[in-house]
Formats: structure tokens, C-alpha cells, sequence
């Protein structure tokens, strides 16, 4: 009689990895670097978010978001630049993107990469005990420092000793660099394209002197 086998399958690991990349800078980069190492993921699904239903502002058009995701995360292994948010009707919610997944990769494990930020706001998404069943979060340290005031003064680690989900760290340096502080430099500076270089990929930063983007902050 033939022996049950001990050996269990790995299951596939997926990573999603949503946000308004508007534009994309090097700390979303590192950011998906380090969750395909760390998380030995088999496939990285990058998600430039549709209608970002809690961000005050209009986002810049989606397909110049896709273009630049593409420019800056490309040449990463195992990588997806998704478009579905960007196509699907009505505001973006994760917990709808989590389930589509779930579905494709019958039997994966899946895991949504994002920054302290985020999970510091995390109980604001809507349907996020849905996200929490479907998804370990895997979370990246971020400054406190955020937004315009990203790439100014001393560093200081998010505090997220009081959070009371459950979440996975991932080790990357403190990298301080917001797409708002990106937006505010490219709407400030005169000889802007040189300095641009250390706060998006070269090749972002190109595009978006092609296409003329964020000459008008906000
Ligand atoms: N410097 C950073 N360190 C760690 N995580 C980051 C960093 N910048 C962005 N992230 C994470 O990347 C994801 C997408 O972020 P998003 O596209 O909103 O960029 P942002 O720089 O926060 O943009 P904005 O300044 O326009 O709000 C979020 O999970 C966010 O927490
Ligand atoms: O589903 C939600 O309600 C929800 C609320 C806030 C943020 N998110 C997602 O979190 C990701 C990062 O958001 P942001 O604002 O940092 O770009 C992006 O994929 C958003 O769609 C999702």
C-alpha cells in the first residue's frame, strides 16, 4: 500500500502592494524590494490605486501613473504592475482587491505591504477586518515626519508599540521621502530635474520632466 506522504506543499506566497504612486519615489521601491526578499514572495502585485476614496486631493491621470510604476519597478523580479483599481468602477477599496487575489491563487498565502502610516490608519479602511482575514499585513517603519515635511530634519521612527492588530515588520532603513514632498520640490525648485534624482528612479524622474508633471504643488 502506498504511503501518505509527510512532505506538505509550500503554498504560493502573493504580496499586494497598493498606493497613489503619485508619483512613485525610491522609498516605494525599497519598499517592494525588501517585501520580495523578506517575504520570499513568488509574485509582487503592484496596485496604482483608482479613486483614492481618503486622500483629499485628485490624483494625477492613472495612466501616468501606470507609466511611471512601470519606470520605477519594472525591472524587479516577480513583479506586477496590476491596473485593476485603476479600471474598476467606484472607489478603491483593498478589501475588494484582497478578495480578487484570494481567488486567482487558490491555496496562497497573502500578504498587503505597506508603511506605518497606513497601519497606524488602518481601522479607517473600510471592511478591514475582511483585509485582516484574507492578508497578513507587512508593515515598513516610516518617519514620523511625512508628507511636505518628508525630507526635513531629524528622523524619528513611527511609536507602533500601541497597535493592537496583528502585523508582520519588515527591516528597511528609514527612508525619508514622501510623493508629496516629491510634488512640493518639482512645484518649488528652478533647476529641478538634477536634485530630483535622489527622490524618485532616474527614469521617473525623466518621464516626469517630459510630460511637464507637478509644476503646480499640492
Ligand atoms: N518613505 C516611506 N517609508 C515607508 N513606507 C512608505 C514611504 N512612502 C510611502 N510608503 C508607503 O507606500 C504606500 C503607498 O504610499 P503613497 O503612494 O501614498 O506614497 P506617499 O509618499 O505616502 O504619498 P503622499 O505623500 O502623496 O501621501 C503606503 O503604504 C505608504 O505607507
Ligand atoms: O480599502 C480602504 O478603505 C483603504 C483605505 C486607505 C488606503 N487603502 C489602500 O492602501 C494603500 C496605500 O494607501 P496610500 O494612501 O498610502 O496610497 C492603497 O492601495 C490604498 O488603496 C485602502
Amino acid at each position: 500500500m502506498a504511503q501518505a506522504s509527510t512532505m506538505t506543499a509550500r503554498r504560493p506566497r502573493v504580496g499586494m502592494f497598493g498606493g497613489a504612486f503619485d508619483p512613485p519615489h525610491w522609498a516605494h521601491r525599497a519598499l517592494a524590494d525588501v517585501a520580495l526578499s523578506q517575504l520570499g514572495l513568488d509574485v509582487l502585485h503592484i496596485l496604482p490605486t483608482g479613486q483614492a476614496w481618503h486622500k483629499a486631493r485628485v490624483l494625477s491621470p492613472a495612466q501616468h501613473r501606470v507609466n511611471m510604476c512601470q519606470l520605477a519597478f519594472g525591472d524587479l523580479p516577480n513583479t506586477r504592475i496590476d491596473e485593476r483599481e485603476i479600471h474598476r468602477a467606484g472607489p478603491s477599496y483593498t478589501a475588494d482587491t484582497l478578495k480578487e487575489l484570494a481567488a486567482e491563487y487558490p491555496g496562497a498565502e497573502l500578504f498587503l505591504v505597506l508603511g506605518a502610516d497606513q497601519l497606524l490608519a488602518f481601522k479607517s479602511w473600510v471592511r478591514w477586518p475582511e483585509v485582516l482575514a484574507q492578508a497578513t499585513l507587512a508593515v515598513a517603519n516610516r518617519a514620523t515626519n511625512i508628507g511636505a515635511d518628508a525630507t526635513l530634519g531629524p528622523q524619528q521612527e513611527t511609536d507602533l508599540s500601541g497597535v493592537d492588530l496583528p502585523f508582520r515588520r519588515l527591516d528597511m532603513p528609514l527612508q525619508n521621502i514622501s510623493a508629496t514632498a516629491v510634488r512640493a520640490h518639482l512645484g518649488q525648485t528652478i533647476s529641478r530635474s538634477d536634485s530630483l534624482q535622489v527622490l524618485v528612479p532616474e527614469a521617473v524622474a525623466s518621464y516626469i520632466s517630459l510630460h511637464h508633471l507637478y509644476q503646480n504643488p499640492s
